[in-house]
């Protein structure tokens, strides 16, 4: 593993000009959620789940140079679940892959094309964590902007672990240096397609891929709120929660007049 010490940092780049994109896999079809079609268009305290997840990448303002969706070429869904998805700076790309993987590395190599510099960084969230706030967001952009790899929310893990096998215990696990790794994941463009054309499809999230390449991606607490709407039993917990902040944590003001 090469950590941070070890890395110079990034030269030859944009340095302090560098950018922040976001892009947003939601290509995918929920199977494990079971509902009528993908889940990230179902409707959440009426909104698209992809809707909530878009807004708080808006509240950003200014800070995110673009912001992109990357849908199934075959998708009929995502402009009735977001008409408004059209500002200057946002894109949506019809090139979803097989796999999370596959999506994202499509919509990166788009992004290059489309004039990103390998050196400005990019935001991959997924469209199913629709809970996350924009303060959670601006925390992991802080606390990786100027870090040599970049990295990723996660969280703590709450619970005893254990290991199993055929429904039973086999052991109770050490958790002292275990998370559970979330969204946003927060790299370099250039560095992120190199180590995800190496990594392959099997790849689950971004910083597996930067791991493979021998990278320590920094690990930034993000919260239990922020997770990925996965089971059937998760759409009804998302909701009352969205349904809990009232509206006003989507902006930055409003989620820390709340949280303050
Ligand atoms: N081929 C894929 C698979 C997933 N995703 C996206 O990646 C995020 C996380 O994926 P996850 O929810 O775990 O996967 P799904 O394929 O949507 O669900 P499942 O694995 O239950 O089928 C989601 O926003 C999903 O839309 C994607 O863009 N392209
Ligand atoms: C990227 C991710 O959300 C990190 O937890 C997750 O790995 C994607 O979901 P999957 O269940 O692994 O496909």
């Amino acid at each position: 593993m090469t950590t941070d010490s070890e890395i110079p940092s990034p030269s030859g780049g944009k340095g302090e000009a560098s950018r922040f994109f976001a892009l947003v896999p939601c290509a995918g079809n929920g199977s494990r959620a079971g509902s009528d079609g993908p889940k990230q268009y179902k409707a959440l305290h009426g909104k698209a789940m992809v809707g909530h997840t878009l807004e708080a990448f808006r509240a950003l303002g200014d800070t995110l140079a673009g912001l992109w969706v990357v849908i199934s070429p075959d998708d009929d869904a995502f402009a009735k679940a977001c008409p408004d998805f059209r500002r200057p700076n946002e894109v949506l790309l019809r090139a979803g892959g097989a796999t999370r993987a596959a999506t994202v590395l499509n919509g990166l190599k788009s992004m290059l094309s489309g004039g990103a510099d390998p050196m400005d960084w990019v935001l991959v969230h997924d469209a199913a964590r629709c809970l996350v706030m924009p303060a959670q967001i601006m925390a992991l952009v802080d606390a990786c902007r100027d870090d040599a790899v970049g990295g990723l929310l996660a969280q703590k893990l709450p619970d005893t672990l254990k290991s199993g096998t055929s429904g039973r215990v086999l052991a109770t696990i050490d958790r002292s240096d275990k998370w559970l790794a979330q969204t946003p994941q927060m790299f370099r463009v250039g560095a992120l397609v190199e180590a995800l054309e190496s990594a392959g499809d099997a790849v689950t999230d971004e910083s597996s891929a930067m791991e493979a390449s021998g990278l320590a991606p920094r690990l930034v607490p993000g919260s239990a709120q922020n997770f990925k709407v996965t089971y059937p039993e998760d759409f009804a917990l998302a909701e009352a929660i969205l349904a809990s902040r009232q509206g006003s944590r989507q902006t930055l003001e409003g989620w820390n007049h709340e949280h303050t």
